[in-house]
């Protein structure tokens, strides 16, 4: 049992992993390169030995935090290879336009991954480990923060108590073990439904080519509305459709679907298919999306939370697996600063993780916001060509920050800090510009006044069109 395998080898500890999903998968790595007994229990089946069912194939925007976590267990070769590089957004607009504009410079890209394929090679390079055992088939019912004791239950019903040092909780969005969490006192938690909900649909390829240009990241934002597309290996893209709840009951029907398409995204339909659209967007309901955001990640020298346990995250920045990823280096350094010692490690955890995963949560949140309220196409071109003009103008000064945000591990709270700073800059220097223009203006306007009414119509008809890139 657990009690005689941490008597034996009492020097090393037993950490328990629950979840093995992404983040668990990783995290068993991470514990068990340094040489911790690692236990990973996961509550379904083996994905591995699940028939291969042709499935959709989710896929997920991995970028910069998530590939150095992946280095540090020397998976990212092996994840980056079977990932498809975008080097840009391709924005749609109603009338087809496709606009590419660039994540950054040459190296910079982001990769789309396949989600099913990431989980089972992460689980696979677990197992690699001698100290490291995966027990499917193990759903945590309940646990004790004291004695560090979890029962477990199986499919047949039957049960299993067991008990580990270490405690890693990554169930996530809806994790049993914070539910424990939940009953202390001084436990901050915060859960937030947005009205929006998403669908995946898949885009076949066109006579065994991509439907559409592959290495970039489809994006056709309509306010409200919007639908992002990423490639897969086996050449669909896997569409993902973002629409509040109350859009997603108005269509009932195969035709009401081809109807809505029609007025929003016209150009996707020759794409997916009008059959393949009737049948694919019935499948399943919109799925809900939730934000969570808690501290303490720990209790005591018994328990921490990672990955979307600790933070769910709505998925408009592309960041929940990155940030979780980036959870495990963040443990690691600090396991190597306070030499395994969980009752320093985990306190110093919670003060160091917790404001950075509450700023993606928040940045997150930011973004859907913006998004649905205007973010059309125009408008999302001319802020990314606005943010590239600037950052190539003063390029150590302004630092977009979805840049700091996917290129770099710049903690996310500085980041957000950075991006308050350069916006009050930004602001203020077009001020500047704009009062020195102003006062220029006036002071030839009074030299020599040309017939104002001849400016004023271009000027207000500029003014008029700037505002419409917002709400057209
Ligand atoms: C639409 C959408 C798009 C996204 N796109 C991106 C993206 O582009 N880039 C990105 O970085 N992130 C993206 N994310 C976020 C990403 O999916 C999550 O952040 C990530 O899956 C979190 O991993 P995790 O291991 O913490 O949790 P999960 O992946 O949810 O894994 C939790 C695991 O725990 C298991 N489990 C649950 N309860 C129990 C229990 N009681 N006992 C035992 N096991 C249990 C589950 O079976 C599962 O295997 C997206 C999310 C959504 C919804
Ligand atoms: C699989 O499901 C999903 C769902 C949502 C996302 C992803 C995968 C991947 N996502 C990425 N977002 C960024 C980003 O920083 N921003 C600000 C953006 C935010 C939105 Cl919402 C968007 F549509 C484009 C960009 C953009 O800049 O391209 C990346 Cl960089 S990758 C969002």
């Amino acid at each position: 049992t657990m009690e005689e395998q941490s008597d034996r080898s009492s020097k090393r500890k037993v950490v328990a992993v629950v979840g093995g999903g992404l983040v668990g998968a990783l995290n068993a790595c991470f514990f068990a390169k340094r040489g911790f007994d690692v236990e990973v229990f996961e509550s379904r089946e083996d994905i591995r030995q699940a028939k291969v069912v042709k499935g959709r194939s989710i896929n997920l925007a991995l970028s910069h935090r998530g590939r150095q976590a992946l280095k540090h267990v020397g998976m990212e070769e092996k994840i980056v290879s079977k990932g498809i590089p975008m080097h840009a957004r391709m924005i749609h607009s109603l009338s087809g336009k496709q606009s590419p504009i660039p994540y950054g410079k040459k190296g910079q890209f982001i990769l789309s991954v396949d989600r099913a394929n990431l989980n089972k090679e992460l689980l696979t390079e677990a197992e690699t480990y001698s100290n490291t055992k995966l027990n499917f088939d193990h759903k945590l019912q309940d646990w004790n923060a004291e004695t560090g004791l979890m029962t477990f239950v199986r499919c047949d019903g039957s049960k299993q108590q067991i008990e580990a040092d270490l405690i890693v909780g990554c169930d996530g969005a809806f994790s049993a073990i914070r539910k424990q969490f939940l009953r202390r006192s001084r436990f901050n938690y915060s859960q937030t439904y947005i009205p929006h909900g998403y669908m995946e649909l898949t885009m076949p390829p066109i006579n065994g080519e991509f439907a559409m240009k592959p290495n970039y990241l489809h994006i056709w934002p309509r306010n409200t509305f919007m639908m992002i597309a990423l490639p897969n290996l086996d050449k669909t893209f896997t569409c993902t459709l973002f629409m509040p709840f109350e859009e997603f009951e108005k269509i009932t029907t195969g035709d009401e679907v081809i109807e809505f398409f029609q007025k929003y995204f016209p150009d996707a339909i020759p794409l997916i298919g009008v059959d393949a659209l009737k049948k694919d967007y019935f499948r399943l309901p919109g799925q809900a999306m939730v934000s969570v955001k808690c501290s303490p990640y720990h209790i005591g020298n018994k328990c921490v939370l990672m990955g979307d346990a600790a933070h769910a995250v709505v998925p408009f920045y592309g960041q929940g697996m990155n940030a979780g990823f980036e959870d495990c280096i963040v443990l690691d350094e600090i396991m190597d600063k306070f030499n395994d010692d969980f009752s320093a490690v985990l306190p110093e955890y919670t003060r160091v993780r917790v404001p950075d995963d509450h700023a993606i949560a928040d940045l997150a949140m930011y973004n859907y916001i913006e998004m649905r309220a205007h973010v059309n196409s125009k408008w999302f071109l001319f802020r990314k060509y606005v943010d590239n003009f600037l950052h190539l103008l003063m390029p150590k000064k302004i630092i977009p920050l979805y840049t700091m945000v996917t290129f770099t591990r710049t903690r996310y709270h500085k980041a957000v800090e950075r991006w308050h700073w350069q916006d009050k800059v930004i602001n203020r220097s077009l001020m500047l510009s704009a009062t020195g223009a102003a006062l220029g203006g006036s002071y030839l306007l009074i030299k020599n006044p040309p017939d104002i009414n001849k400016l004023i119509i271009p000027a207000e008809k500029m003014w008029n069109r700037l505002l419409a890139l917002r709400t057209a």
